[in-house]
């Protein structure tokens, strides 16, 4: 993940699938893993004073033990030392694991150091909470700097678990009684369909498989009920994958509704149809492998009743439960990406009939992402009026849209803009 930009969680799971590791063992490997990634540039300050210049893997595998050492509280400081000492000397460099040796002495001889010797404020932020420094800078100009600390302190939580009750077929109320034997559950505080848990396995249940309930987060659920499908309604997903809105769109219609779900990819594609099999969903919905750029030319103008583009983003909204995501240059070039956003609305907007809405949704929370694409795609369309959204958390509406923030409800970060064609 460090050297070659894989994403942790895909890595990960490939990884945990090829090795022949115990419940424990898969469990602590992720803790490592995630643990060591989200804190990855306070970990090497921590080794800086003992380490000039060093190859990658070794500074990886530093950067691991310490924050075995650091954070974690049930494995010794002796164990963990000794593991990164066997694991050098593994890679069959006898020096390299002699200087792995000395470093993590040096360092478990010394205070650990506090955040307050860096004299710079947005620095000293990037290091404590481990965010690169253009990404602290970003959100400093866009939240300023207490809303900045919120959210970083917040992205620290551990992530709970979110379900959706497939109201379909079952209710929320039957479900939360099920699944209060066995589980520490809560109501979300946000989405009439949730369910909240602090951590559980849901996929091994059988609601699950039966598709009465999904794995979804809280801020998420909240587009199909902004997109307020009505049960004959012709719908165009613009993308789709995997299709956690697609399905509980479905939901809502009856066998005279039709989605028409879009992505770029056909292993994409698969998991929309995994997911509308097992929600029992699939007979509404048609999966076509299609750049939304050209739904016009595939559909014609007066198709659609509504059309959501849940668009491609930054992910900036996901990073507490994907800590990779803060590394990765690709998602700081919000030029490129607004400008996909909103050649996405530019071309899908064509297809929709009259009087028809059509809903704007990200999971990222900065303005160029957001509010600006709204801004210009109004500014361009005239035909097009915004409809102001409301809530009953009204700490969740800004400027008319639905606007989370990671830190407000522990939930992902998520922005939800409502339009109408004149
Ligand atoms: C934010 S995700 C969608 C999540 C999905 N709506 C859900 O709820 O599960 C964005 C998706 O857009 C797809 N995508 C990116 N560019 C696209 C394009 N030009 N046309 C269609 N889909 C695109 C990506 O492959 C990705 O699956």
């Amino acid at each position: 993940m460090l050297n070659n930009n894989a994403y942790a969680n895909i890595a990960l799971n490939e990884k945990i699938k090829s090795e022949n590791l115990t419940e424990l063992d898969k469990n602590l490997v992720t803790t490592l893993v995630y643990g060591t990634i989200s804190k990855k540039l306070t970990l090497d300050w921590y080794t800086k004073p003992y380490v000039k210049k060093t190859k990658k893997w070794v500074k990886n595998l530093l950067a691991m033990t310490v924050y075995q050492i650091v954070y974690m509280d049930r494995i010794p400081t002796s164990a963990a030392v000794d593991e990164a000492v066997k694991i050098a000397k593994k890679q069959g460099d006898q020096r390299l694991s002699g200087f792995v040796n000395g470093v993590l002495r040096n360092f478990t001889r010394s205070d650990l150091p506090s955040f307050d010797e860096i004299s710079d404020s947005t620095q000293k932020l990037s290091i404590q909470y481990s965010m690169p420094i253009e990404l602290t800078k970003k959100f400093i100009q866009n939240f300023g700097f207490d809303k900045t600390v919120k959210i970083f302190k917040s992205i620290e939580e551990p992530s709970k678990a979110s379900l959706r009750v497939n109201t379909s077929l079952t209710d929320v109320t039957t479900e939360f009684n099920k699944l209060a034997k066995e589980f520490e559950v809560s109501l979300s505080e946000i989405s009439p369909t949730g369910i909240v848990a602090p951590s559980g396995h849901f996929s091994d249940l059988l609601d699950f498989n039966d598709g009465l309930i999904t794995i979804q987060d809280e801020s998420s659920q909240l587009v199909a009920t902004v997109l307020d499908a009505q049960p004959s309604d012709k719908i165009l997903d613009a993308c789709a994958a995997p299709g956690g809105k697609t399905v509980h769109i479905a939901e809502y219609l009856s066998e005279k509704g039709h989605i028409d779900a879009l992505d770029l990819y056909d292993h994409k594609l698969r998991l929309i149809q995994q997911n509308a099999e097992r929600l029992h969903q699939i007979d509404k919905i048609s999966l076509t492998k299609l750049d939304a750029r050209k739904a016009f030319e595939t559909f014609g103008p007066d198709h659609f009743d509504k059309i959501l583009v849940d668009a491609p983003c930054s992910g900036i909204g996901l990073i507490r439960r994907k800590p990779d995501i803060r590394y990765r240059k690709e998602i700081t070039d919000f030029d490129a990406l607004q400008e996909i956003q909103l050649e996405i609305l530019d071309n899908t907007c064509k297809t929709l009939l009259s009087s028809g809405i059509m809903v704007y949704s990200t999971c990222t929370i900065f303005d160029e992402e957001n509010y600006q694409v709204i801004e210009k795609f109004l500014a361009k369309h005239p035909e097009f009026e915004q409809i102001p959204l409301t809530h009953e958390r009204s700490d969740l509406v800004k400027n008319g849209c639905i606007f989370i923030t990671p830190d407000a409800y522990q939930t992902d970060g998520f922005f939800i803009a409502k339009l109408r064609k004149k």
